[in-house]
């Protein structure tokens, strides 16, 4: 480079710095604006997320993006950054309690993952958190002379014997709830145990989200829906979507969401291993699809084996779906072998005329969630 180069980038970058040094301030101000909708909302017992106020201002700066030049998704990509922020600011202020009367929560496995985020959801909008873990039961008896409400949050393979023979002494009137990921056996044990008022959750989440902004919560209904509508009201304050299923139907679409999902990004995983494959290698050949590929097998065995298995152990009719999976992976093997590409073409064609305008939806979702892989690479 010569020196005239030089100069007129340093130059520009020195302007560069001071934009971006403004851009800071801005930001700055708008968080504190944020703080200040976060407080008005928590005195009024308003969402935190507001899907219309967000829908009508990403319409409004896209248009104006358009007017002035720049591309309308750089303000969508912006401002959506932006509000995942203000849901983690505006969550710290705390949350309406709905219901004041309640007594204490008792969450049975409260010091686990899921446990812990409930914990802390329901501490921040004022309720009285008791946790009673394994080690814990010596107090039992103290703590559901208390309780408003019971929330088991344990492995999944010990849910329902827990639930029949601890959990059969509760007052009447009090909440029986799980966040279980199967719902249709601890649905029933709970009705089982307990002649009050129950209900089954499944937060579609891992404990790392951060904000319920935006997530899905699914809930069963037990019994007595009256005596626990509050509790589907704070859920919608924390900012997520509840979906109504019947335990037999959230366990089957289950099966294909997440017992085979997990089943076959553990053998992936389990094919990578045997394979000794050289991850670094990978990496240095990736796109960002396949990084992101990885990255989302890599993810799972950073996680609980035994939240998997269970996930996978629990539902033994998804063995059916998983071996519908392989006949269909052996079938298109022999394709390969037979080398029957024009076969290949076709199913190709059936399968992308059954997906619709979804593939199209699909392809531009993950345009985004590709660019924003490639954003984070640092070589
Ligand atoms: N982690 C997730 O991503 C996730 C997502 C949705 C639903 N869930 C569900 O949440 C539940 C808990 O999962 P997790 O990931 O928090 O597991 P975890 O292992 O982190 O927590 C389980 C807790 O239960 C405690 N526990 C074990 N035996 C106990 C007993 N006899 N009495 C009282 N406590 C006992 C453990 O000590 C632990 O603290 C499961 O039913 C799971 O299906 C988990
Ligand atoms: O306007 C609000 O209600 C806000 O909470 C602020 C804000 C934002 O960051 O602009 C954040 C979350 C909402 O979903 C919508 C907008």
């Amino acid at each position: 480079m010569n020196e005239k180069t030089t100069a007129e980038l340093e130059h520009l970058r020195g302007l560069i710095d001071g934009v971006d040094q403004q851009l800071l301030h801005l930001l700055r101000k708008r968080l504190d604006l944020v703080a200040q909708v976060g407080t008005v909302k928590h005195g009024a017992g308003l969402p935190i997320y507001a899907p219309q106020r967000e829908a009508a201002m990403l319409a409004k700066r896209r248009e104006e993006a358009k007017n002035m030049g720049i591309a309308p998704q750089l303000i969508e990509d912006i401002l959506r950054r932006l509000m995942r922020e203000s849901y983690l600011n505006e969550k710290d202020v705390g949350f309406k309690q709905v219901k004041k009367d309640l007594g204490s929560v008792v969450i049975v496995g409260g010091k686990g993952q899921l446990g812990g985020l409930f914990s802390q959801m329901l501490t921040l909008s004022g309720y009285q958190v008791e946790l009673l873990d394994k080690d814990d039961w010596q107090q039992a008896d103290s703590l559901f002379s208390n309780a408003g409400m019971v929330l088991v949050t344990v492995p999944i393979a010990i849910t329902c014997e827990l639930i029949r023979e601890k959990l059969s002494q509760l007052p009447a009137d009090c909440i029986l709830a799980d966040l279980t990921s199967i719902k249709t056996e601890p649905v029933n044990a709970m009705l089982e145990a307990h002649s009050g008022p129950v209900v089954g959750f499944h937060p579609m989440f891992g404990p790392d989200v951060g904000s319920l902004a935006k997530q899905v919560v699914v809930v069963c209904h037990g019994r007595e829906p009256d005596k626990y509508q509050w509790l589907l009201e704070q859920i919608a304050i924390w900012g997520a979507r509840i979906v109504e299923a019947e335990p037999e139907r959230h366990d089957s679409a289950m099966q294909l969401v997440q017992a085979m999902r997990h089943f076959s990004t553990f053998v992936y995983g389990l094919n990578l291993c045997k394979e000794e494959a050289d991850i670094d290698t990978l990496l240095q050949f990736s796109s960002p699809i396949y990084r992101l590929e990885l990255a989302m097998v890599g993810r799972l065995f950073a996680q609980s084996p035994e939240l998997y298995a269970d996930i996978i152990f629990a539902q033994q009719d998804s063995q059916h779906a998983i071996g519908d999976y392989l006949d269909n992976y052996r079938e298109a093997l022999e394709l390969l072998k037979r080398g029957d590409r024009d076969e290949f073409i076709k199913q190709f064609q059936t399968v992308a005329k059954w997906f619709g305008d979804f593939a199209p939806q699909f392809q531009r979702e993950s345009r985004i969630m590709l660019q924003s892989v490639n954003d984070m690479k640092t070589n």
